[in-house]
């Protein structure tokens, strides 16, 4: 039994079967944890989707924000924007068990024994991880109950830029999914940026990579959502593993093997396309 970790997928569908056919995966045996993004962006979300939930039982995976977006403009509270690609999965006669699926995913995978811990954007210094399975807990239980609407309308927004614990409502719930969803860089108070997104050199001033400040758990950290890192960590106080090496953007789609630590990928097919 093999357990592998993939990074964002964002309808990169062909590549998906290609990788876990390079993998020999096979879901009576192995397991698969998805880093979320599973769609958008790319030109095969609903089969991304579709797999993903037909893989159930032999796969686990973190919701990632555009996850959460599909979420949002499928029940009326988002508009699908000019580079989305997501009007498949609109349009499919299963989307409703597809994205009632999607909603029940968690922010969090927790694999205590391996010391192991999976999020798409990743895990702040200030959070430790017990503190960190409660808040995921809490908005995923708003996410997969009837406040699902109430959450998904003011969702979109960067503010507070900063997790405080007396925070309270859904702006509480909105600055917890924003750090599990869509941190990068970081400043020392946990203050989060969301303008820059390309490599480690677009850091504003005062702000550095969530991974760069050191924490003393020794957890081995994955997460996705950073294309532009190709999967490098530079400058890393902490164990993280870098997944998103940016397929849809004509990289590779990578699987990290959890057991041995080896890195297997598949070159992206967006020139062919
Ligand atoms: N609370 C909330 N508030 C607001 N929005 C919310 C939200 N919750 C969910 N959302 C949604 O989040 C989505 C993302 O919005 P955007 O932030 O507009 O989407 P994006 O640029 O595609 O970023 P992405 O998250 O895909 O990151 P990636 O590293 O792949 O790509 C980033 C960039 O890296 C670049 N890149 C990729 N590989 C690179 C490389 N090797 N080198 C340099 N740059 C690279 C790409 O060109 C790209 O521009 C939207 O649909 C939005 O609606």
């Amino acid at each position: 039994m093999a357990t592998y970790a993939i990074g964002d997928l964002q309808g990169c569908y062909a590549e998906f079967e290609a990788l876990l056919k390079r993998l020999d995966f096979s879901p009576s045996r192995d397991q698969l944890w998805l880093a979320g993004d599973l769609v958008n962006r790319g030109p095969d979300s609903l089969g991304c989707l579709r797999r993903s939930v037909a893989l159930d039982g032999a796969a686990s995976m973190v919701l990632g924000n555009h996850d959460l977006h599909l979420l949002a403009v499928a029940r009326g509270h988002g508009k699908l924007k000019r580079k989305d690609t997501l009007s498949d999965i609109l349009e499919a006669p299963d989307r409703h068990e597809m994205l009632e699926w999607l909603r029940r995913q968690p922010l969090l995978v927790d694999d205590a024994e391996r010391g192991c811990v999976m999020t798409h954007a990743g895990l702040p210094p200030q959070w430790s991880l017990a503190q960190a399975n409660e808040l995921a807990a809490e908005a995923e239980a708003v996410l997969r109950s009837d406040d699902v609407d109430a959450f998904l309308n003011v969702m979109y927004g960067n503010r507070p830029a900063r997790f405080e614990p007396d925070l309270a409502g859904m702006d509480r719930i909105r600055a917890i999914v924003n750090v599990f969803t869509r941190m990068r860089f970081i400043a020392a108070d946990g203050t989060l940026d969301f303008a820059a997104k390309e490599g480690l050199d677009s850091a504003p001033e005062g702000y550095a990579p969530w991974f760069t400040y050191p924490r003393a758990d020794g957890l081995t950290l994955l997460f996705g959502h950073w294309a532009a890192l190709e999967g490098q960590t530079p400058g890393a106080r902490v164990d993280a593993q870098a997944l998103d090496t940016g397929c849809v953007w004509g990289g590779s789609l990578t699987a990290l093997d959890l057991d041995s630590g080896e890195r297997i990928s598949v070159p992206s097919r967006s020139a062919d396309r």
